[in-house]
């Protein structure tokens, strides 16, 4: 069988590539990356370590790299065969993969008229739903009807916290022992393909807000304070009670929303909860705050992370989440020189002011309760 998956970094190999090859698949893996490629055919495996007391290693196999920049002839081959397409390259990079994508598949139409679900795996709501509507403003209407009844675009959700690597192995991974993979099965195209660790469900949406306004609005906290408070890692971040105070006041606003719009069982969110806590606190992994943190446009988006659990918690309570704003505020202050959506971020704050920022990266008016609430944690936090 054969997996074609873009993007090799940490969660491309560190658990997508992980999981095809415990399912025996081959993967190719392609990226821009030409050292990361170049290491993947020559070595033909890599390591993927456990964080925690076992270090556990599980080798990796069956795995090469085509380098897309210089070979996208060989990337359409590819989706021509493949059995499964799967992406984690980052939510703003689906729409620079989308032309190859869709040349591969037009390729498939005529080649090889099978089924075939391409599932992007990144931290969004609708992932595949954007990739397949990227991919189909390349084809002609009679394309689009062809590719209506081959190709399924299944949405998921993933989980597993993959740091940056700082391995002398360029390949090796470092991953943490938890992992959860959800895709939604009511969308997919031919038969449903057995992947080890793939839990299916009908409709995805519950689970895919469940994790990213528990797992990365709580993410959240530890990197935007943390950096704030002068913090290089989630973890030393992490053990800071007044980090600790605002992660369990977040977690109980998002908790609420999550728990009475999906009606999630109380007692198991809890402990969902609580599993993630640990998880931030794992002490065989350091992780940046700067990686956490990266991308701030997206992540203070309206139906990410921040300003969507924000908006629900207010429609449930009547009331602001008070922790919340104090993340979205830090979230605004966020610097790294070299993340491009946090120049343009302060540029934005620099030349507009934050009302103005709220209201066209976070779709925020300023006649919406949330918005004095977060500027007065501003003030706080200018004083
Ligand atoms: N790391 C985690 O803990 C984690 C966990 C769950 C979900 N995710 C999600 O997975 C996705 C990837 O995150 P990551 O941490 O692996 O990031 P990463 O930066 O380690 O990996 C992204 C890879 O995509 C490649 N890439 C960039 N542009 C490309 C292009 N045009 N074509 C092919 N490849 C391209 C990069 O070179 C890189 O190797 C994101 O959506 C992220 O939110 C990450
Ligand atoms: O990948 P991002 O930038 O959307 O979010 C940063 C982290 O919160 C994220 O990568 C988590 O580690 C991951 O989502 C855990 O499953």
């Amino acid at each position: 069988m054969l997996a074609v998956h873009f993007g090799a970094g940490n969660i491309g190999r560190g658990f997508i590539g992980s999981l095809l090859y415990q399912s025996g698949y081959h993967t190719i893996f392609v990226d821009v990356n030409e050292s990361v490629i170049d290491a993947i055919n020559d070595k033909q495996q890599y390591q993927v370590k456990l964080a925690d007391e076992t270090e556990e290693i599980v080798t990796v196999r069956d795995v090469s790299g085509i380098n897309s920049l210089r070979d996208s002839d060989k990337v359409i081959q590819a989706i021509t065969e493949a059995d499964i397409v799967t992406t984690a390259v980052g939510p703003n990079v689906l729409a620079i993969i989308s032309e190859l994508v869709a040349k591969g598949l037009r390729k498939r139409m005529e080649a090889n008229p099978k089924p075939l679900n391409l599932i992007a795996c990144e931290n969004m709501v609708g992932g595949s739903d954007l990739l397949k509507e990227k991919v189909y403003a390349y084809f002609s209407q009679e394309e689009s009807e062809i590719a209506d009844n081959l190709f399924g675009f299944p949405n998921a959700a993933v989980d597993r916290i993959v740091p940056n690597q700082t391995n002398r192995d360029r390949l090796e991974v470092m991953v943490e022992p938890y992992f959860e993979w959800v895709v939604e099965k009511s969308s997919m195209k031919g038969d449903i393909p057995s992947i080890e660790g793939i839990t299916y469900v009908n409709h995805l949406l519950p689970y895919i807000e469940r994790k990213l306004f528990t797992v990365n609005t709580g993410h959240a906290v530890p990197a935007y304070l943390g950096q704030l408070m002068g913090y290089k890692t989630i973890n030393e971040a992490m053990k800071d009670n007044s980090i600790q105070e605002i992660l369990t006041g977040v977690l109980d606003e998002s908790g609420e929303a999550i728990i009475q719009t999906y009606h999630f069982d109380r007692s198991e969110h809890d402990a969902y909860k609580q599993k993630i806590i640990n998880r931030f606190q794992n002490p065989y992994i350091s992780d940046d705050v700067l990686r956490v943190g990266r991308g701030p446009i997206r992540k203070l988006g309206p139906n990410d992370r921040l300003i969507r659990p924000a908006k629900l918690s207010m429609e449930i309570t009547g009331n602001p989440p008070t922790n919340l704003a104090k993340v979205i505020a830090a979230a605004l202050h966020y610097q790294n020189t070299e993340d491009m959506e946090a120049i343009e971020l302060q540029d934005m704050i620099s030349l507009h002011g934050y009302e103005r920022v709220l209201e066209k990266v976070s779709n925020l008016d300023s006649s919406n309760p949330l918005v004095p609430v977060i500027l007065r944690e501003l003030d706080i936090l200018h004083k």
